[in-house]
């Protein structure tokens, strides 16, 4: 015990040492916040809000109500000498995240989730390096948003796939039972895993895609649980990574110990099953067949000369950028599309609006594809509302200030953590008047010239040079599933009752680093024996 202590004593006179030395240098306040207790500082909420349960208010409206107490879009909070400052506004955002982000694109150090989970080759948890910016360019590579346009053709048949599941097995319209969430979550979760794991690992058959579903679900508990800085203790005090797991008290060892076998298994299981195919001929192309071409060719393009420097394998970084590809688009997509099917199934006048629009421009002899896209200005409309209203991921992922900063009069020390709240962000009434209403309207223009809100996806994918690099692929396949379900079914409430509530921002999601929609039913109808069999068909084989 005493010698625990003292490893707890030790970090914390470093810490208090650094902080006044900094202040004294700059003497410039720190951001208002509150403060807490005498040396442990916020102690107290930071474990209440970081608690994934019920019990726990969801970061982003704890953030938000700090903002509003101490009158300030900037807050800063102390926890055991550890700095956390929250951006409220899109004006801090903008001038951190964005025009400063060659200071602000760290991420802070995760003991916790790198060195004891096991996600230390994931670029999206290094600190900003140049080991990041090598995986960060090759993801790109395959990623942009010119190279995602090859992808349609899977993400058509995909889609063809998700309405096949949709098709009712009575033709009596009135007869059509409700759809219980767990099969539409089943098949929205098929559609997210059938088009990245097609993509880069090849893969086709049922048993793989549920298999490498169910892996991706365990490893995004252990991400959703410890991303956050300050999860656990040992972000505060990465000694404490030293313990034994069977130390009383040193659950989050057990805990790491539990979850890491799934996350290397994440990125080497896929890949090493390519590379066997690959090497027997018998693999499906795919963007790990395309790099395993390139190393066994010995062409590794421009990247290699950084990888040298890094003295990394490119394997190593292809095996990393595919599994980090496979991994963060398992669940976030999957939350976008049911989270815009909840609130469809209560707003029938927004339907019977896309309705309308779908009707005429695509109208009930075909599905919608991506060249309607520019001509459905409303639908648009709906998924750019559905991801301000409901944000996928409302505090995003948290970075790190790698050298000490003046913004508005306030220090910023190096070392910060910091929080760009989305949520915040897109419920602010000075862009989005009437915040907590769901209005496609306010993104469509009433005239020429006439001003329209900012686009949420400014704000959804996060920041600066850590915005989120998936987001082509997101949009493409949210976009497309939401068309032709929209094109084909109605989607309605099992409960009446429903209809009189708007889909609660709280109590409604789960809490965490992506939020889903809690469990509810809801009916699926094709409109139309026509859309029955657009549905059964899909897309002509001539476009996949
Ligand atoms: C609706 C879907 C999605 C949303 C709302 C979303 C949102 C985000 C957010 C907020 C961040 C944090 C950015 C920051 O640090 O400022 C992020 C990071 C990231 N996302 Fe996404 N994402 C989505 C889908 C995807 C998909 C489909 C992929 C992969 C194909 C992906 C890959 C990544 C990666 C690799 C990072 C880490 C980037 C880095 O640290 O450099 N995301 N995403």
């Amino acid at each position: 015990m005493p010698s625990i202590l003292l490893s707890l004593s030790i970090p914390a006179l470093v810490v208090i040492y650094f902080f006044f030395q900094r202040r004294l240098k700059y003497r410039a306040p720190l951001p208002p916040g509150p403060k807490g207790l005498p040396i442990l500082g916020d102690v107290i909420s930071a474990i209440r809000t970081k608690k994934v349960d019920d019990l726990g208010a969801p970061q982003w409206a704890y953030y938000l109500d700090l903002g509003k107490k101490y009158q300030s879009d900037v807050v800063h909070i102390n926890v055991l000498g550890d700095h956390t400052v929250v951006l409220n506004s899109v004006k801090a955002t903008n001038e951190l995240l964005e025009k400063r982000s060659a200071l602000y694109s760290g991420r802070p150090h995760l003991p916790m989730i790198n060195d004891l989970i096991g996600w230390d080759w994931n670029f999206g948890t290094m600190p900003y390096t140049n080991q990041w910016r090598l995986h960060r360019r090759a993801f790109h590579q395959e990623f942009g948003p010119q190279a995602v346009t090859a992808y349609r053709p899977v993400i058509l048949q995909s889609t063809s796939t998700l309405l096949k599941s949709l098709v009712p097995a009575t033709s009596d319209l009135s007869k059509v039972p409700n759809m219980p969430h767990k099969d539409l979550e089943h098949y929205v979760h098929n559609h997210a895993g059938s088009i990245i794991l097609r993509i880069v690992y090849g893969m086709t058959t049922q048993g793989e895609l549920d298999d490498y579903a169910k892996m991706a679900a365990l490893a995004a508990q252990s991400m959703n649980e410890s991303m956050n800085h300050g999860a656990f203790f040992v972000d505060y005090f990465p000694i404490l990574k030293h313990i034994p797991a069977w130390v009383p008290g040193a659950t989050f060892k057990k805990k790491a110990r539990d979850w890491k076998p799934t996350v290397l298994n994440l990125v080497n299981r896929p890949w090493e099953k390519v590379k066997n195919a690959f090497e027997s001929g018998t693999a499906v192309p795919c963007i790990a067949t395309k790099h395993l071409e390139r190393i066994s060719a010995g062409d590794y393009g421009e990247l290699s000369k950084a990888a040298e420097q890094e003295g990394e394998s490119m394997e190593d970084v292809y095996r990393s950028t595919s599994g980090v590809a496979y991994f963060a688009a398992s669940d976030t997509t999957v939350s976008l599309v049911m989270t815009a099917i909840v609130v469809l199934s209560r707003n029938p006048d927004v339907q019977a609006k896309v309705h309308k629009e779908l009707d005429s421009v695509v109208g009930p002899s075909r599905l919608p594809d991506f060249n309607d896209r520019e001509d459905l200005p409303y639908l648009e409309a709906i998924l750019k509302e559905v991801q301000r209203s409901y944000p996928v991921s409302p505090i995003g992922n948290t970075h790190c200030a790698t050298t000490d900063d003046i913004y508005d009069g306030y220090f910023i020390p190096k070392g910060t953590s910091v929080i760009g709240n989305i949520w915040a962000i897109l419920h602010d009434p000075e862009y989005y008047p009437d915040p907590l209403k769901f209005n496609p309207d306010r993104f469509m223009p009433t005239g020429p010239g006439a001003k329209v809100p900012p686009n949420p996806e400014l704000y959804a994918f996060g920041f600066g040079r850590r915005i989120c690099p998936g987001k082509h692929l997101a949009l493409e396949a949210a976009w497309l599933a939401l068309a032709c379900l929209l094109a084909t079914c109605d989607i309605s409430t099992t409960n009446d009752a429903d209809l009189k509530k708007q889909v609660h921002h709280i109590s409604d999601f789960t809490i965490g680093l992506t939020v889903h929609p809690k469990p509810y039913n809801c009916r699926i109808v094709p409109r139309s024996a026509a859309a029955i069999n657009l549905m059964k068909n899909g897309f002509p084989s001539e476009d996949l």
